[in-house]
């Protein structure tokens, strides 16, 4: 089936992009200590949860075909977790739709956004009313941007991504270029530990100017502080990447940044207009899939 059916829970889920991402060392558990700026963007998947016999999961949009049906999609694992958690009889008895929009291993917290939106419609649907700070815990259990998706807006995450702490934002208007294929996050992260082999790596700090930035909401500003330390690593699995960058700040963008784990890359634009412009550069210059437009910042998890 590809269409949500009538009569469930429906929350609907932003993208992230992440404005500083300072990575520290590998630690003993293979995760990495990170201090990351996280933005929630316009771009939204569809989560709707409906009683059923059974877990199932249906997806609908252009990249559905690249999603997974079975137990291993986040947002049945959510569902199944919250379930668990209170004793169900019978688990997650649910069929879960996805209405798609957010580019699939694209870098944007696609999958995390699905996980936390079941969360929350299943809470709503099994009349949970289960407590922020404890569907954050099992957020942070089922992945380190899944509570970000959550909670939305712009903030902080410090540990492994999941200790979050909120920010203050201005408006800013994005372009992201939507890369063809998607990039694996495991495989990004070990390409920064080869990539940083024999080096020492700080304790990664979120930048004071990038925050001050952030919450003036001067393009100009931000423009000049983003900083992604995984952007090596996947421009090392990707170099066309670089073209992509390349093209849109030869179009206008104030910058260009690898999107989280990649490979879709962000563009900072001052305004609609020179959004409309950069996109359309970008699709023209054949270095990428296609474009998405979006502001920042946007709400988390909210129930349509
Ligand atoms: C790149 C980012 O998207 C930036 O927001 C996140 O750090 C990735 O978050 P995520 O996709 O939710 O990642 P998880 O599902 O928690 O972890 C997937 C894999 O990514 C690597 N990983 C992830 C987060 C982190 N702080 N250090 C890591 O090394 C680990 O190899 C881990 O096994
Ligand atoms: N609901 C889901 N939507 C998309 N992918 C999912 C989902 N559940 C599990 N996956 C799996 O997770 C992989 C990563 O997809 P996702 O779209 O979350 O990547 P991402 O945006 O790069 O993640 P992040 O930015 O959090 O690192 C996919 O290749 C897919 O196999």
């Amino acid at each position: 089936m590809s269409t949500a059916p009538a009569g469930g829970v429906t929350v609907r889920v932003p993208a992230k992009v992440n404005v500083q991402l300072a990575v520290g060392a590998a630690r003993p558990d293979g995760f990495h200590d990170l201090a990351n700026v996280f933005l929630a963007v316009s771009l939204y998947d569809e989560v709707t949860v409906t009683p059923a016999d059974a877990l199932t999961v249906t997806c609908s949009g252009p990249d559905s075909d690249q999603v997974p049906l079975d137990r291993t999609n986040l947002a049945a694992r959510a569902a199944e977790l919250l379930a668990a958690r209170n004793g169900r009889p019978g688990g997650a008895a649910v069929h879960i739709h996805i209405a798609k929009n957010i580019p699939v291993a694209g870098g944007m917290a696609g999958g995390s956004a699905d996980g936390a939106g079941a969360l929350l419609a299943c809470d709503r649907l099994w009349g949970l009313d289960t407590p922020v700070a404890e569907l954050l815990g099992m957020c942070a259990e089922l992945g380190s941007d899944v509570p970000f998706s959550l909670l939305g807006g712009a903030a902080l995450g410090t540990g492994r991504g999941e200790l979050l702490t909120p920010l203050d934002a201005g408006s800013f208007h994005w372009v992201f270029a939507v890369a063809d294929g998607g990039l694996s996050t495991p495989a990004v992260f070990r390409e920064f530990d080869r990539l940083a082999e024999g080096r020492e790596i700080p304790e990664p700090q979120a930048s004071p100017a990038l925050l001050a930035a952030l919450a003036s909401g001067d393009p100009d500003a931000l423009a000049g502080t983003l900083a992604n330390d995984l952007q090596p690593a996947a421009l090392s699995l990707r170099p066309q990447l670089a073209r992509t960058l390349a093209a849109g700040t030869a179009a206008g963008a104030l910058a260009g940044i690898v999107s989280g784990s990649g490979p879709t890359t962000a563009f900072l634009v001052r305004d609609d207009e020179a959004a409309a412009k950069v996109a359309a550069a970008l699709e023209a210059s054949g270095t990428c899939r296609t474009t998405r437009i979006a502001t920042s910042p946007t709400a988390g998890a909210t129930r349509i």
